[in-house]
């Protein structure tokens, strides 16, 4: 039963929008871009992803009373303006948290196997130890890796809870043949991550270090970066997405869309999340018959080739969500059409489920049953093992 009295804007690429949100009032979805101060004049709630500037221009003439960001980056909400005007704000922490994890992973095996190393050889450094970078070094470390962590507020804000032990300057976190960053993108505050990776610190990298940006846009001075030499940088996060660099694109082994948190599960998280705090500001009991429409799990994956085991690591999750085929769908010599297909493909971005939702048939080598399990996937033992 829809409540009559209450609008509710909503970013068309929140997915079940109508399905989840229909009964707290009338749903009207709209492009994140097109969402402006017109459009949110009348509503009472107005639900938003990444596209949307949630600011003053948009909300000074407006009755909006709660605000709700499906996704984890703040840097498109003036929270400021929101506390000052009373208007009920609340954004889906670690709501994709694992499926960046997981991309940063994939994009390890997809980096191990391109440049003929063993992952188990390599150092990885994290720059951001929060919800994804967390994830990040829980998995890696389950997969051998060597994790140098760098997370100085975190350290400030709770130093007794932190186990200092990998805990790294961020020069020393630099060394890492690996380097991926998980910070927000802030310009002020003791710490501000915007030019975190600055000319002079690229200027220590070294030619067969590898650096991946699945953060934001800024975090590693891009302008630096087109000439820093690596051994390949993975990017998913630009400046000024979708008119992304020319220069650097040219310098990515993987360019993706922004997508590295565009998992379903991570998306339908966000919308839930941000679902429930409307239920309890507008004290409506939560429903959650919309979850009959997710689809179901995927089919059981196979593996049929005696492949060596971070070969097959590789292909098994390439089999969930291959991060190439972001790469491809997006590539082009004329970057115009790197730009004009780069949102396009992010709004009609294919569904993929993270590893847990995948079962995998045991297979005769233990370790890497072990390497699968560790990661989330569920294994099926049939007769034959
Ligand atoms: N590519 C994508 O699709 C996605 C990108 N993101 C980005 O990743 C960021 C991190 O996400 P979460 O881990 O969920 O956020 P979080 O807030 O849980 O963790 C961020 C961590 O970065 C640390 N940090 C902040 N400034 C730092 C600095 N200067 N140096 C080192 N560490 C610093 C914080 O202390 C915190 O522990 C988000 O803010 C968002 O910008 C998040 C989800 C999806
Ligand atoms: O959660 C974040 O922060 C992200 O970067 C999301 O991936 C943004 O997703 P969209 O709103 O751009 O679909």
């Amino acid at each position: 039963m829809t409540n009559p009295t209450k609008t509710i804007i909503i970013d068309d690429a929140v997915p079940y929008a109508e399905a989840i949100f229909s009964h707290l009032g009338k749903v009207i979805t709209l492009p994140g871009k097109a969402i402006d101060a017109e459009t949110v004049k009348n509503a009472d709630a107005l639900i938003v992803r990444s596209r949307t500037q949630v600011n003053a221009e948009l909300l000074a003439n407006s009755q909006v009373s709660f605000v709700g960001s499906t996704v984890v980056g703040l840097d498109h909400i003036d929270q400021e303006f929101l506390k000052s005007n009373n208007i009920h704000f609340y954004s889906a922490q670690g709501c994709n948290a694992n499926s960046v994890a997981e991309y940063i992973i994939t994009a390890l095996y997809e980096l191990a196997e391109t440049f003929d190393f063993k992952l188990q050889d390599k150092t990885l450094g994290i720059i951001g130890v929060g919800n994804v970078g967390e994830k990040v070094y829980n998995k890696a470390k389950q997969l051998g890796v060597t994790c140098l962590l760098n997370d100085p507020l975190k350290i400030d804000k709770q130093p007794d809870q932190v186990n200092l032990d990998n805990y790294v300057d961020l020069d020393t976190c630099l060394t890492a043949d690996i380097i991926t960053v998980h910070t927000p993108l802030t310009r002020s505050g003791k710490h501000p991550s915007y030019d975190l990776i600055s000319a002079e610190k690229l200027a220590q990298i070294k030619p067969q270090q590898i650096l991946i940006n699945a953060a934001r846009g800024g975090v590693i001075n891009e302008q630096a970066w087109i000439n820093t030499p690596t051994l390949a940088n993975i990017i998913d996060c630009w400046e000024n997405e979708p008119n992304i660099n020319e220069a650097l694109y040219r310098t990515a082994f993987l360019a993706t869309p922004h997508i590295a948190g565009h998992s379903l599960d991570a998306k339908v998280a966000g919308s839930a999340m941000v679902y429930n705090e409307l239920c309890r500001f507008w004290n409506t009991p939560i429903q959650d018959k919309w979850r009959n429409q997710l689809p179901p799990q995927p089919d059981l994956i196979e593996i049929t080739e005696q492949a060596p085991t971070q070969t097959a690591m590789r292909q098994t999750l390439n089999k969930t969500h291959d991060i190439k085929t972001d790469d491809l769908a997006i590539r082009s010599k004329d970057i115009s059409k790197v730009h004009n297909k780069y949102e396009n493909y992010r709004r009609n971005f294919p569904i993929y489920r993270e590893f847990s939702q995948h079962k995998i048939q045991i297979t005769s080598n233990p370790e890497l049953n072990k390497l699968l399990e560790s990661l989330g996937f569920t294994l099926i033992a049939t007769q034959s093992y």
